[in-house]
């Protein structure tokens, strides 16, 4: 399959004529002006320029400046000394520029409750809980807990971290807790559990980020029903009371499976004599009746997708006022579907001080700018580069030309047994798919946001249940969802960013198992995203394949910066590492959701359903 990519574009039905990539980050930088004219100016070095242009006459470049504050900055930087005197060189001056981009956006989004904001309350100190690490940790050197780090690949930042604990006893779980790991084959923490369970467990606000598989769900889950239990053991909860702990997660499916989890895990404590702790789902094709009851008895923890979430809040279903914990699963895929102005209605809820962790695989900048206000003194966990794929799969991506995909895709399915994970951008090429692989005998079913509730259940169901050998998903199912076994995962298409690509084929690979992922890409797929994906394989070691390694990389001389340099790895606004912020794709996507309304139809329910 690999062919020169010049050769294979002239062969291509689909050609359209090159055009250069210079030219084509010109017209993106156009439109991420737009993006910078509806931002409000905050400070005086934008009223000192507002008076300036107001002296300029119409059609001077000072006068088109003032209407575009970002680029005016990018401009006056681009021609500005450094302050020392010295020239500023092209790549450091890119590097601001880059800089102000996105502190303009930055600004745009913040997870802060406008309440708290109106009335000026900002928390200083972290929450607290009852729970320490046992003496023994406390006491030794932080040299050890260095090395503990260093061992496990941990980075962290932040003030006061507590220790990494390598072992789950050692971090005082109930002997009902430890039977629930060791039934399911768990015996020691993952890297991220190492070090995020004593962060979560001692109360503190928390940025995990580590590969997909890795066993973030527990890192959040356990510290919630610890929290649960001890709450109820205190004053038990009654009528309409609760709930203690908030999880959101972006799609029903991974809501579901959370939720799930939670509710093995207090009926083994049940069945150890433990109180029983309670949980609710909250999120679209759900029973409302079932929950309303649930809600009724008094409940612990709720699991939610943001939109019922924000419906049961306002309907006064339920309230925060005894919340004390609040998790956002796969966080950046919930910015990134437009649920923004959600989270933000929905942190508004709490009138008082919450611990607030978010957890993803993919954990660009701007979403911890996003969350920088809802957080105080967070400490950051990080195993792996955030977007980094996980070094269980092996990729494999091959050029295959649009109209060939479907007749492939039997062949490539011999790759490995079942199951097997197909991923289409578009609900109607999911249920092409799944209606070409029926007619050839595979046992496939299909689930995408325009199906029926039940549909998509049965869909996961019996594939998870392994009644069904093959899945066929929009990227509904790449988020979070847990399946055991999965072989391989083909991408029917390269999604349209990286991190989706990411998440994508980190449905295999999982809690320590091999797997392999097939990308098929043609013409269609951007260079951009073409770039990231070449960088993302050369960062796994896995095989470039020639028509990834002939493109161009515009971005090579920013490869040679230090470590230090926070842009030397690629987009500052994204993490895809195949390109800059001015040519970022999600940020003109994001452009282009704005502009057609599209954010507000996704939270009423509207297009892939979350
Ligand atoms: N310490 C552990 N040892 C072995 N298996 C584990 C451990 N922790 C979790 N697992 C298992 O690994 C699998 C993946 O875990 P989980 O779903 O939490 O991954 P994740 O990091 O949240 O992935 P994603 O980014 O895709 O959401 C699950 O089946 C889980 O039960």
């Amino acid at each position: 399959m690999d062919q020169d990519f010049d050769e294979l574009l002239k062969q291509s039905d689909d050609y359209v004529p090159y055009v250069p990539i210079d030219q084509r980050r010109r017209e993106q930088a156009e439109r991420l002006h737009k993006i910078g004219r509806s931002v409000p100016r905050t400070d005086a070095s934008d009223s000192e320029s507002d008076k300036d242009d107001a002296s300029s006459g119409p059609g001077s470049p000072r006068a088109v400046r003032s209407t575009v504050p970002l680029f005016d900055q990018a401009l006056e930087l681009r021609l500005k000394q450094g302050q020392d005197g010295r020239e500023l060189s092209a790549v450091d001056k890119d590097l601001e520029e880059e800089a102000e981009i996105l502190k303009t956006v930055a600004r745009r989004k913040q997870l802060a409750s406008d309440r708290e904001l109106a009335k000026g309350i900002q928390y200083t100190e972290p929450m607290t809980t009852t729970w320490r690490p046992p003496a023994f940790i406390r006491d030794q050197p932080p040299t050890v807990a260095d090395a503990v780090r260093q061992k496990y690949h941990i980075l962290v930042d932040g003030e006061d971290i507590p220790p990494p604990i390598k072992h789950f006893r050692d971090m005082k779980f109930p002997q009902a807790i430890l039977n629930y790991l060791r039934n399911k084959g768990i015996q020691r923490p993952s890297p991220i559990q190492i070090q995020g369970l004593p962060v979560a467990l001692s109360g503190r606000d928390m940025i995990g980020i580590a590969f997909t598989g890795s066993g973030k769900t527990l890192a959040f889950s356990l510290p919630l029903i610890m929290l649960a239990l001890e709450e109820e053991r205190r004053l038990p909860f009654i009528r309409n009371e609760g709930p203690v702990g908030l999880i959101v997660c972006p799609s029903r499916e991974l809501a579901k499976q959370t939720c799930e989890g939670l509710k093995e895990m207090s009926e083994h404590l049940r069945q150890a004599g433990y109180p029983e702790l309670r949980t609710v789902l909250a999120s679209g094709g759900v029973n409302l009746r079932e929950q309303l009851n649930i809600l009724a008895h008094g409940v612990h923890m709720v699991v939610a997708t943001p939109g019922r979430l924000q419906a049961m809040l306002a309907d006064g279903n339920f309230n925060l006022d005894l919340c004390r914990y609040f998790c956002l699963d796969e966080a950046d895929r919930m910015v990134d579907t437009g649920f923004e102005e959600v989270l933000r209605n929905v942190v508004s809820y709490f009138n008082h001080q919450r611990q607030t962790v978010l957890f993803s695989a993919t954990m660009p900048q701007k979403i911890q700018d996003f969350a920088r206000t809802a957080l105080v003194k967070p400490v950051v966990v990080n195993v792996g580069r955030a977007g980094a794929t996980s070094l269980d799969i092996v990729q494999e991506v091959e050029y295959v030309k649009k109209e060939n995909r479907i007749v492939y895709l039997l062949e490539c399915l011999q790759k490995t047994p079942p199951p097997v994970l197909i991923f289409a951008e578009s609900q109607h090429d999911v249920d092409d798919i799944q209606e070409y692989l029926l007619l050839k005998g595979v046992e496939a079913v299909a689930t995408h946001g325009g199906k029926a509730q039940e549909e998509r259940e049965y869909a996961v169901n019996s594939f998870r249940n392994y009644k069904k050998d093959v899945l066929v998903a929009t990227d509904v199912a790449s988020k979070g969802l847990d399946f055991t076994g999965i072989q391989h995962v083909i991408n029917f298409d390269m999604p349209k960013e990286i991190e989706d690509y990411v998440h994508r084929i980190g449905r295999t690979g999982r809690s320590g198992k091999t797997g392999v992922a097939t990308t098929f890409i043609n013409m269609s797929s951007s260079e951009e995203v073409l770039l990231d994906l070449k960088h993302v394989l050369i960062e796994a070691k896995q095989r470039v394949p020639p028509f990834l390694e002939s493109i161009y990389d515009p971005n090579e001389r920013y490869r040679d910066l230090p470590p230090g340099v926070p842009s030397a790895t690629g987009c500052s606004y994204c993490g895809g590492l195949g390109h800059r912020i001015i040519a970022c794709p999600k940020l003109a996507q994001e452009r282009r959701i704005q502009d057609s309304g599209m954010r507000s139809r996704m939270v009423d329910g509207g297009g892939d359903r979350y």
